[in-house]
């Protein structure tokens, strides 16, 4: 979207004229409310973008001019390539059938049908027939966690399990765009923790472009590829929880940030190091040793020569091995406790307090890809900001 403005009252053109000539939302007040004021951003696909802002700061307004239910008073809205702010209410209304799904607050789940039929109910709207529809509503449910609950009414369902159906629903549409507004605010903290997992996972696979509105900054940052920070009416900073976190647009937005617990928005990969020393396993103590001297510290990971990690070698054990003239580092590797770079930093406290040389960070196949160093985890989780700039003392692995 590209300078949207959307105003209530008798005369909307005239409060958004009088706002581009540089009048404020408060000036204008007793001729209506300007809810939307010059929004723009572009959301590519497979983005989960989420807006943000308390209550009254026009969220649900501006996700509305959107889908064209509340038209912009000015302003473009492209939806795939189609100006929905240019095109008659026929056609409208079949883009938002075909293109775009949309995910409430408080389900808006039909009492008397079926979950089944809920799950199905865009695409009876579409015309499709009952069988391909009801197969598809038996994926969709499949895919949300519900399988084998197609035949039982939404009141015989958890509020947790009521938002999935509407979950369902919305997949079910197969479209390529997907709204959701406030969808998982009414659920208590453990489910929608749950619910939030589960949309992020099945993001993964599917690839959405999502705009995801909610008053709550964790769940902005957990979600949220990027984030579009709103105050009265106006996006004051879009970017993502880093860029947001670490450098603030303004006071509000620092504000906002200020409760956010960040070891659970930041992650192991924020804080990795290039990984202080390499060694081939197939290396022996003496190396070992030189290595150590050179980068003065006093361990090294040791990985094999696919770069996996082996585990980890300290000073006092190596001295010992040189001393004994051993040839190999045999006996002499410890395990090394390892992580993703996706972690949150809040999961790895146990980590920082039991393991002396810190953590390695590893990829889904094991290769050693940082190391987080037992005191650079400390200082992290005493003031979790990511570290701006690390030294890079890396020495590659034997080939
Ligand atoms: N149809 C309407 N007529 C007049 N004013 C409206 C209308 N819809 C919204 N507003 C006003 O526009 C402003 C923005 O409302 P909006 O619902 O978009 O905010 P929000 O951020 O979604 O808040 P909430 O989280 O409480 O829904 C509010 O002051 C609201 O009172």
């Amino acid at each position: 979207m590209q300078n949207v403005y959307k105003a209530f009252g008798r005369r909307p053109e005239s409060i958004v004229k009088k706002l581009k000539e540089g009048a404020t939302r408060e000036e204008l007040k007793s001729q209506g409310m300007a809810a939307v004021i010059d929004a723009s951003f572009e959301v590519p696909q497979g983005e989960i973008f989420v807006v943000m802002g308390l209550s009254g700061s026009g969220k649900s307004t501006l996700i509305r001019t959107l889908n064209g239910i509340q038209p912009a008073t000015s302003g473009t809205v492209e939806i795939f390539g189609q100006d929905i702010t240019k095109v008659n209410s026929r056609r409208l209304r079949s883009i938002r059938r075909e293109k775009i799904a949309m995910v409430f607050q408080h389900f808006a789940l039909m009492p008397h049908r079926t979950v089944g039929q809920n799950a199905a109910y865009s695409l009876e709207v579409r015309g499709m027939n009952r069988s391909d529809r009801e197969k598809k509503a038996t994926e969709a449910l499949n895919l949300v966690g519900l399988r084998g609950y197609g035949g039982q009414r939404p009141d015989q369902l958890s509020g947790g399990m009521r938002q999935r159906v509407g979950l369902a629903r919305a997949l079910a549409a197969e479209t390529d765009l997907m709204l959701m507004d406030e969808a998982f605010s009414a659920l208590d903290p453990l489910i929608r923790k749950e619910m939030q997992d589960q949309l992020l996972e099945l993001q993964q696979d599917l690839g959405k472009t999502i705009v995801f509105i909610t008053h709550d900054l964790n769940e902005a940052m957990r979600l949220g590829s990027r984030i579009a920070m709103m105050r009265d009416g106006k996006i004051v900073q879009i970017g993502t929880t880093e860029q947001i976190l670490n450098d603030p647009a303004n006071d509000y937005v620092a504000q906002f940030i200020q409760d956010v617990d960040r070891t659970r928005v930041l992650t192991a990969g924020e804080i990795q190091e290039p990984p202080v020393a390499l060694l081939g396993s197939e290396q022996g103590p003496r190396a070992a040793h030189r290595l150590m001297r050179e980068n003065q510290t006093s361990s090294l990971c040791v990985v094999n020569q696919s770069r996996v990690l082996q585990g980890v070698v300290y000073e006092h054990d190596i001295a010992e091995g040189v001393a004994a003239g051993k040839e190999t580092l045999s006996g002499l590797i410890k395990p090394m406790p390892a992580t993703h770079e996706d972690t949150y930093l809040a999961e790895l406290m146990t980590a920082a307090s039991e393991h002396a040389a810190g953590l390695a960070v590893i990829d889904e196949s094991g290769k050693l890809l940082g190391v987080i160093p037992r005191v650079t985890l400390l200082n992290a989780m005493a003031d979790p900001t990511p570290t701006s700039s690390v030294q890079t003392i890396y020495q590659e692995v034997a080939q």
